[in-house]
């Protein structure tokens, strides 16, 4: 059964399957980029997904073929971010991408992986990539950093050359090197990607979830300091407050080059 969980400009639909939670970002025409709705949306369906015994497993999808998510939405989200302040987009200096739940998130990623879509996959526990799936992290490019734990949680998960690579030249990994540096566990074919991960939901849905929930969250709080992500939060605000923040938005959505200044 699938429930559009509202949003005008964007949706999450969610469609239960037994014991596992098939979770999508419905925004293909912009290639799944999060809207504020999108992201309240995400944080309300995770809340529920956790309180819900009968859900076990959740699988975690962007609508279309094109991309995964294409980050937030630089014409509706990152303005607000760049005019109000970060904390409108996660008033907790300390919340990341899926922090709230501690049942198994399983990805399904076809296409464009990229900014806070990339952030968003960092906070899933197993990956399943097309041979079409692209990861990167553009926001030097903007003039902006990622946020949302991505500092703390993306050298933690590949090589920390890679991860410097991906922030700061802006790398882009194709699925075989994502699955070569560990950020994805399996590569399939673009058609099969949600069939895969949907077979590997299956069988942590098999297993004990409180042996599964307990295995993450003791990996998630021996590895994820709040200080650390406050820390991450606060820095950002340097980012967001600068001129270049708002030159490299502006150029995107001109679809020019940005002239950075360094203020
Ligand atoms: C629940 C708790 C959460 C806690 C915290 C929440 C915080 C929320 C997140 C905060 C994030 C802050 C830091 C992150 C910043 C970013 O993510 S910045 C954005 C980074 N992303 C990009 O730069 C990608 C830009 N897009 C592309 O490179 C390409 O579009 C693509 C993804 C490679 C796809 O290419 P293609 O298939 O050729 O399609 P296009 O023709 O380019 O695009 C189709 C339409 O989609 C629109 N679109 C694509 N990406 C975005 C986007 N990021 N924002 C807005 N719109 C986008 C594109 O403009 C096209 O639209 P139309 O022109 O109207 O057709």
């Amino acid at each position: 059964m699938t429930r559009g969980e509202g949003a005008a400009d964007g949706r999450l639909d969610v469609r239960l399957d037994g014991h596992v939670a098939v979770v999508t970002l419905d925004r293909p025409e912009k290639r799944n980029a999060l809207t504020l709705p999108m992201v309240a949306a995400l944080r309300e369906v995770t809340a529920r997904l956790q309180a819900e015994s009968a859900v076990r497993v959740v699988v975690l999808t962007g609508a279309g073929d094109k991309a995964f998510c294409a980050g937030g939405d630089l014409r509706t989200m990152i303005p607000v971010a760049l005019d109000a302040g970060r904390d409108t987009l996660n008033p907790d200096p300390t919340e990341r991408f899926l922090s709230g739940i501690t049942k198994p998130v399983v990805a399904a990623v076809r296409g464009a992986c990229f900014g806070a879509g990339l952030e968003l996959l960092l906070g899933t526990d197993l990956r399943v990539a097309g041979s079409d799936a692209r990861f990167g992290l553009p926001e030097a490019a903007l003039g902006m950093i990622p946020g949302d734990g991505t500092h703390i949680r993306l050298p933690q998960q590949v090589p920390m050359a890679v991860a410097k690579s991906m922030l700061l030249r802006g790398e882009v990994l194709d699925a075989q090197r994502a699955v070569e540096v560990g950020l994805v566990n399996e590569v399939a074919a673009p058609e099969d990607v949600l069939d895969v991960a949907m077979s590997i939901a299956a069988e942590l849905a098999a297993k004990g979830p409180i042996a599964l929930q307990t295995s993450k969250e003791i990996v998630t709080r021996t590895t994820e300091s709040a200080a650390d992500f406050a820390l991450e939060h606060a820095l950002n605000g340097r980012v967001l407050s600068s001129q270049d923040a708002r030159e490299g938005v502006a150029a995107f959505l001109e679809k020019r080059d940005p002239q950075f200044r360094g203020h």
